[in-house]
């Protein structure tokens, strides 16, 4: 059983809208296909991966330093002791070869990507979805298959004005969600406050606002916005401050009692445990946002569960950054508490299966082998377009 072959394509995801602190308008993605020479169902299988958002693509490190180490390893050193499949650890552990700790972002993405691409590629060789097989090795046994997940959107677009923004979360309401996210910090506090308003005259019982300042805020303004959130009961105050700045995140605990979230641009299990030694985050009500596509997979999320269980942590305050299927998966098979989704944006990458539905802020995930990928149509004809 061995990796006979990697690749990558750089893929645009770029779009009008900005957030406080960047413009999508040259984003791009990377999409990895990881070939096997194990075959199911008369075909080889083939393992997907693709990054999240936010961090552009990352081909040319693949290929000088991640995709060669994989392939001239043993292909006997990468494989499972105690199953006939391959072992994603032993594979992380390889691909990290004579790197550096620290300074994780440089090279985190890289891998969690082709890590994403691994585990879909293992749980298709097990043939079961990639919540089963983790509810099974890590978790209690049973998945839950029905996964809570918000609407983000409400980015600043060009000439888009209060009622394109309320149009906009009118449509996330419709499709079946409850909660919906916009951005915050990228107009002067007042007309924030204004979008903010029009979105709250849209919600009805049940439904609920978070809000996103992508990092934006010194203190001052962030405790400034903090007073003025305190005025509406939101989901949460995400990301005021810059993401390692975690005295200011400890500092906001004094400002603004409502639950915050951030976390998102926290690469490694190291700056998400600094989060939680320092940050001041609450466990009874704040929401943590690790994105394994973005902090070197599920090999690493997974020490990154620990830690927070050490720390008096539950699952279920995850919610991860990103609307991909693999934290859907992740989030049904260890119990976290639910999943980001972009209806509009970044597509085809983001979103469900064909078929699946939101009702009433959940979502139920199919049957499908591996991380599910094969049940979006749209996305899986450019998978098959890098692996042919
Ligand atoms: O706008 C972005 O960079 C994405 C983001 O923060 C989110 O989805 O929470
Ligand atoms: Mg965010």
């Amino acid at each position: 059983m061995k990796i006979v072959d990697i690749r990558e394509a750089t893929k645009p995801i770029k779009s009008d809208i900005r957030n406080a602190y960047i413009d999508f308008s040259r984003m791009t993605l990377s999409l990895v296909a990881v070939v096997t020479d194990v075959v199911r169902d008369g075909k080889p299988v083939i393992g997907y991966g693709f990054n999240s958002n936010g961090r552009y693509g990352q081909g040319s490190m693949m290929r000088e330093r991640f995709f060669p180490r994989l392939l001239e390893a043993d292909p006997a050193s990468l494989l499972d002791d105690v199953r006939d499949n391959f072992d994603p650890h032993k594979i992380w552990r390889t691909l990290m070869t004579n790197e550096k700790p620290g300074g994780h972002g440089e090279r985190s993405v890289a891998v969690g990507t082709i890590d994403m691409a691994v585990w879909d590629a293992v749980a298709k060789i097990e043939g079961k979805p990639l919540f089963q097989l983790l509810a099974e090795r890590y978790g209690n046994g049973t998945p839950n298959r029905k996964v809570f997940v918000y609407a983000a959107g409400g980015y600043y677009w060009p000439g888009q004005g209060i009622e394109g923004l309320q149009r906009e979360m009118q449509s996330y309401l419709d499709r079946g969600y409850s909660v919906v996210k916009k951005k915050i910090g990228g107009a002067p506090l007042d007309e924030d406050r204004r979008r903010i308003e029009a979105v709250l005259r849209l919600l009805k019982p049940g439904q609920e606002l978070a809000v996103d300042a992508n990092g934006r805020f010194d203190l001052p303004t962030a405790i400034e916005y903090a007073k003025a959130l305190s005025n509406y009961d939101l989901f949460w105050y995400e990301e005021p401050g810059d993401p390692l700045d975690y005295a200011l995140q400890a500092e906001l605990a004094n400002h603004y009692a409502g639950p915050m979230a951030t976390g998102e641009n926290l690469f490694s299990m190291q700056d998400a445990r600094n989060l939680i030694r320092y940050g001041g985050m609450r466990p009874d009500r704040d929401w943590l946002q690790f994105d394994c596509a973005l902090s070197y997979g599920l090999v690493e999320y997974l020490r990154t569960l620990d830690m927070l269980k050490e720390h008096g942590w539950s699952p279920r305050r995850c919610v991860p950054h990103g609307g991909h299927q693999m934290s859907l998966a992740i989030a049904a098979g260890l119990g976290l508490g639910g999943n980001e989704s972009y209806p509009d944006l970044f597509q085809p990458y983001g979103g469900f299966p064909d078929g699946v539905q939101v009702e009433d802020g959940y979502v139920t995930l199919p049957d499908l082998p591996g991380i599910g990928f094969e049940g979006k149509s749209d996305l899986y004809r450019e998978m098959r377009d890098l692996a042919s």
